[in-house]
Formats: C-alpha cells, structure tokens, sequence
C-alpha cells in the first residue's frame, strides 16, 4: 500500500512516499500546483494520498489530486488515535495533529511532548493519550528575518551550527540570541514539564532541528526527521 503524502507549511512544501510504514522516498516541491506534483509522480503507483496543509490550497489542484488517487486532507473531523475531548481541535493546525499522531503511534505508552522547529516551533503534549495542551512561538528564520525586517540597522544573519550564549559582536550577538535563545527555550520547556512528569518522552522534529540536536545531547530527546510522516501514514490508514 504506497501512500503519497504531502506536508505542506509555511517555508517548504514536502512529500513523502510511505509504504508499509517505510519512508521510500522524500523531497521538496517547488511551487503548489499539479505541474511539480505530476513530476515526482512519474511510474509511481499511488494507493492514497493524504494532504496536510497549514497553507491555503488552490482548489483545482485538490480536483486534480483527487482524480489521481483517492484522497484524504486532513482536517479537524479526521479521526485519529490521539483523544481531543481536554482540547479544542478545531483551532489546532493540522502539521501539529500529524506530528503528534506521528508521536502517539511511535510512543503509544507513553506519555509525550513533540517539539517541531518548523517556520513556527510547535509543542505538542500528549498524556495518556489526550493533547493536554502546546505552544507556539516565532520560528529560527521568523526570528532572524524580523529582527532585519523591523529595525534600521540590524543584519539578517545565516543560522550555524555552532553558536555562542553570547556574542562579541552585533552579528554574534545576534547569532547568540536567536540560536541560543531558541536552544535555551526548548530546554527550558523540556526541564519545566519533566517537573511534571519525569517520563515524558521529548521527540524533535522540523527543518531547524538539526540545528539544536547536538546541543540537546545529553538530555534524553528523541530527533526524528520523519515524525510527520509516521503521523500521515497513520492517519491515510484510519480515514
Ligand atoms: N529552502 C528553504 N526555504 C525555507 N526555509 C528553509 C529552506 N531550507 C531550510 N529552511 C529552514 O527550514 C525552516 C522551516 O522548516 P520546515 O520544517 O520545512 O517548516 P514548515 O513545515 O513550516 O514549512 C526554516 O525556519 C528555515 O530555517
Ligand atoms: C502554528 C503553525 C503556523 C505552524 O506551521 P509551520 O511552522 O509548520 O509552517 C500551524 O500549525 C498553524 O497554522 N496552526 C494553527 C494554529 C494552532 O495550531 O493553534
């Protein structure tokens, strides 16, 4: 059963080929439309595809996904394994109930908190099977970028992977405070709900993760890339 899954978000549009819970294959679209979607569908038998979007989808391409295979966009009426009856889901954005389905269907004993490093960084906390509650805040490019966009002389500044807690400089200044100050904040979320349960387990997705992974050593989290696929496959076997 070979499922096409896209994710679409507010930087990147991606996708991924999902067969029997394997990822087979991945990759970035260029534009939202049916012309680079067709590309990457070439000798490709689809079973099913399922759409998660946080973007605005022109209704044309979802006629044309449908005519390819059936489809499933996820919305606030999929069903899913994770119990939303202590949250309002129909606030929630569907990336956030894909990674936390992802989540549940790797940890399903456990409590967890799924932290994404996406355009925004998303927490999403699940106890014993129920999304208790999540937050959001201004993402690693959202932060460099708006530091440019809203002063007179301030630099953009290219994310790295090694950064100071503090700088010498305005450029490392600002390297320490969005890099550092997004580290700091993970780690200050992870030690705060650790307070309240010890076991929680911590699974770190998203475009910027690899940026903070090997800072995080050392603090028991799981990093796994392929979160959100695991949340789709999932949900494209339950609706
Ligand atoms: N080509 C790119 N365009 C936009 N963001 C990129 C690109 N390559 C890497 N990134 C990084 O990826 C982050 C977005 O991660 P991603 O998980 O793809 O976000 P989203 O799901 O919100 O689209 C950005 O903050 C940025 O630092
Ligand atoms: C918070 C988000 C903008 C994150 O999107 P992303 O960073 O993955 O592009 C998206 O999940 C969204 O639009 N959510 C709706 C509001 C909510 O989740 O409460």
């Amino acid at each position: 059963m070979m499922v096409f899954c896209l994710d679409f978000g507010n930087s990147q549009l991606k996708y991924a080929w999902v067969e029997a819970d394997r990822i087979v294959d991945f990759g970035i679209l260029n534009q939202v439309n049916f012309g680079s979607i067709i590309q990457i569908c070439q000798n490709k038998h689809i079973d099913s595809i399922i759409l998660s979007s946080v973007i605005d989808v022109p209704s044309e391409l979802i006629f044309a996904l449908k005519d390819l295979a059936p489809l499933h966009q996820l919305s606030s009426t999929s069903l899913t394994h994770v119990n939303y009856a202590q949250y309002d889901k129909l606030t929630l954005g569907v990336d956030r109930l894909a990674i936390a389905e992802g989540a549940q269907i790797s940890y399903p004993t456990s409590n967890h908190l799924s932290i994404c490093l996406g355009t925004c960084i998303t927490y999403n906390w699940i106890e014993d099977g129920y999304f208790k509650g999540g937050a959001i805040s201004p993402g690693l490019m959202m932060r460099t970028k708006s530091m440019h966009d809203y002063t007179a002389h301030l630099p953009l500044i290219s994310p790295q992977m090694d950064f100071p807690l503090l700088g010498q400089s305005t450029t490392s200044n600002l390297l320490a405070g969005t890099m550092s100050g997004i580290l700091l904040e993970v780690q200050g979320y992870i030690a705060e709900l650790r307070k309240l349960d010890p076991h929680v387990v911590i699974i770190l997705c998203g475009g910027d993760a690899p940026y903070f992974t090997s800072q995080l050593n050392g603090w028991d989290i799981q990093f796994d890339p392929d979160l959100i696929w695991k949340g789709l496959a999932g949900l494209a076997r339950l609706n």
